[in-house]
């Protein structure tokens, strides 16, 4: 965490509604449209004659100067329609991740202004899927309109812009009277006053009075230089059960059923629930046909443990212990970590057992779990999990290797939890490899597909010059050609003129598979040998006809049937598109 540099700050605020713009209707309160407008009216919140300096754009306000040399502009989105919080779901929190991605590199930071009765679960859910934040995101809102006379709503927001606009906090955060805490920390604890939100298990970031008092220990560390990554995949067929005295099993049973994939179970003091055999039958069956069970402690402080036989016979029926998480913070995980691609079971409860965004306390040992124990690579990456903090140099040092042999072996679940360490998976290892490569070269699709949704390099070169596609060539994975083609991939001019050598070679050898992947690749299957002679000169000289029909059909562009069509890559330099969320345009 540092305090930000450079004259010029500039965030952009998403408005999504909630009491703070709200307006009285027909004597209820409703969302309401304009809240730049009305920025722009109060001085604290707009410097008119700055901006008129400056020639600020129309869409751009300008805080008065907080110190000397910095200046905080900030564009507000507002979305259309805009919420009542209490009508948020996933589908909205995944809209406002991916407009902060949009934006990632125009802004130095993102304020996020939401209603407060769900502000808690956006908090939650915006942290899992902001990977790699490098920039700080604040959400905010407030318990009483921002044109009342007597508001929390101006202090709030002033707050929140300032914070984000002067410090790096590479979190999702949330203030609120006067507190900056972790977003996934927090529950929403009163309806009425000012002090609406608590961080129960986890101390403020950061304080504002009359000094801002930053909690430097706590604020999480930037690691590596990856970039955003932005899991939309997250799985919405999660539930939130409370256990209560008396609970019937019959009524736990209907809750549990499919399409359920995940539930947090709101347990009773330190993760205790009642030990009848028919509840208990319930869950074990439930856990045992793949559903996730997560054990969250109702109560607001504290965690769940292993103290009494009340808990663990939960634990025994295949609950997981979500240690202090809140249920906000549980839920949003759960749907974050069901999400994710390609990992077994017994990898997603590893996950979910883990800390990933400072959203749990882990006990002082944190063992090793089962799973990543068993294998060798699995053992690797635990011991690297196990190490200080003061290891961290020697972790990184190991980080590029062990992803490599991870992609090469197509194990995603080591990749994922290298990732959630924090580590550049772009990074080369001792031979000049990336995880890309390894895993193009292993023929390891998942891995590959993994890889590109994070952004890396589809046409990295390594220590020889050869690229992913190039490796997946030679290992004829026609899948992983595929992949990397549509992701961009294109040999370079040397591979592609070295070629004509290696057509030669394969047409000697009447290797069609080998040559159908350099036709994958977009090779020219005309490219010429070291001695002149094309792969069809070859197959005509050694009278293999079958390699002959096969050259003439694809140099004739007429694709094979059976390898199935093959889809251009896309220009180069396409983002994703559009630039509305929700409806959303500056104003
Ligand atoms: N204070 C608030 O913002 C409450 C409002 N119902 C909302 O969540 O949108």
């Amino acid at each position: 965490m540092a305090r930000a540099a450079g004259p010029e700050r500039r965030l952009l605020a998403i408005y999504t509604g909630g009491t703070i713009g709200m307006r009285s209707e027909r004597g209820v309160l409703v969302p309401g449209k304009g809240l730049a407008a009305v920025l722009r009216t109060l001085p604290m919140f707009h410097d008119e004659g700055h901006a008129q300096a400056c020639g600020l754009p129309e869409d751009t306000l300008v805080l008065p100067p907080a110190c000397p040399e910095q200046r905080v502009m900030y564009t507000v989105l507002e979305c259309q329609p805009l919420f009542d919080s209490s009508d948020m779901t996933i589908t909205e929190w995944v809209q406002i991740a991916q407009t902060i991605e949009r934006h990632y590199g125009q802004y130095h930071g993102f304020v996020v202004i939401h209603g407060t009765d769900t502000m808690a679960f956006a908090a939650s859910v915006l942290s899992f899927m902001l990977e790699n934040l490098q920039k700080t995101v604040i959400l905010t809102g407030a318990q009483v309109p921002i044109h009342a006379l007597w508001n929390d709503g101006r202090e709030n927001l002033l707050g929140a812009l300032l914070l984000a606009g002067q410090y790096v906090i590479p979190e999702v955060c949330l203030f609120f009277q006067n507190q900056l805490f972790r977003g996934n920390r927090v529950t929403k604890v009163d309806t009425r006053r000012f002090a609406a939100f608590c961080s129960p298990n986890l101390p403020p970031l950061a304080t504002v009075g009359a000094d801002v008092t930053i909690n430097r220990e706590l604020v999480r560390k930037v690691r590596g230089q990856g970039r955003l990554v932005v899991h939309g995949g997250m799985e919405r067929d999660v539930g939130l059960l409370r256990l209560y005295p008396g609970i019937p099993a019959t009524l736990v049973r209907v809750f549990l059923q499919p399409p359920l994939k995940g539930v947090v179970l709101e347990t009773f003091g330190s993760g205790n629930g009642p030990t009848k055999p028919d509840l208990l039958q319930e869950l074990r069956e439930a856990a045992e046909r793949g559903l996730v069970i997560v054990n969250c402690t109702h109560c607001l402080q504290g965690a769940v443990t292993s103290d009494y036989g009340a808990g663990t016979a939960l634990a025994g029926a295949g609950t997981i212990s979500g240690s202090d998480m809140t249920s906000e913070a549980a839920l949003a995980k759960l749907s974050y970590v069901l999400g994710l691609p390609g990992l077994s079971l017994d990898g997603r409860k590893e996950l979910l057992a883990r800390d990933l965004r400072g959203e749990m306390t882990l006990p002082a040992t944190d063992e090793l779990r089962p799973s990543l124990r068993d294998s060798t690579l699995g053992r690797g990456v635990a011991q690297l999990l196990s190490l200080s903090q003061e290891a961290e140099d020697v972790r990184d040092a190991l980080v590029p290797s062990l992803a490599c042999a991870a992609a090469h072996a197509g194990d995603l679940e080591a990749l994922q939890v290298l990732a959630e360490l924090g580590s550049d998976l772009s990074l080369e290892d001792f031979g000049g490899q990336t995880p890309l490569h390894s895993a193009a070269r292993g023929g390891q699709a998942g891995v590959v597909t993994m890889l590109l949704q994070r952004g890396l390099d589809v046409n990295a070169r390594d220590r020889d010059g050869l690229s992913p596609l190039l490796l997946a060539v030679r290992g004829r994975h026609q899948g992983v050609i595929g992949l990397l083609r549509a992701a961009g991939a294109c040999l370079s001019p040397q591979e592609l003129e070295d070629s004509g050598t290696e057509l030669c070679r394969l047409a000697s050898r009447a290797d069609c598979e080998g040559l159908r992947a350099w036709w994958q690749a977009g090779a020219d299957l005309r490219q010429p040998g070291y001695d002149g002679r094309s792969a069809l000169h070859v197959a005509e000289a050694a009278g293999n006809l079958e390699v002959v029909a096969l050259l003439q059909s694809l140099q004739g562009g007429v694709g094979d049937q059976a390898l199935g069509p093959v889809s251009p890559p896309p220009p180069c330099g396409v983002g994703p598109g559009g630039d509305c969320v929700l409806g959303t345009e500056p104003v």
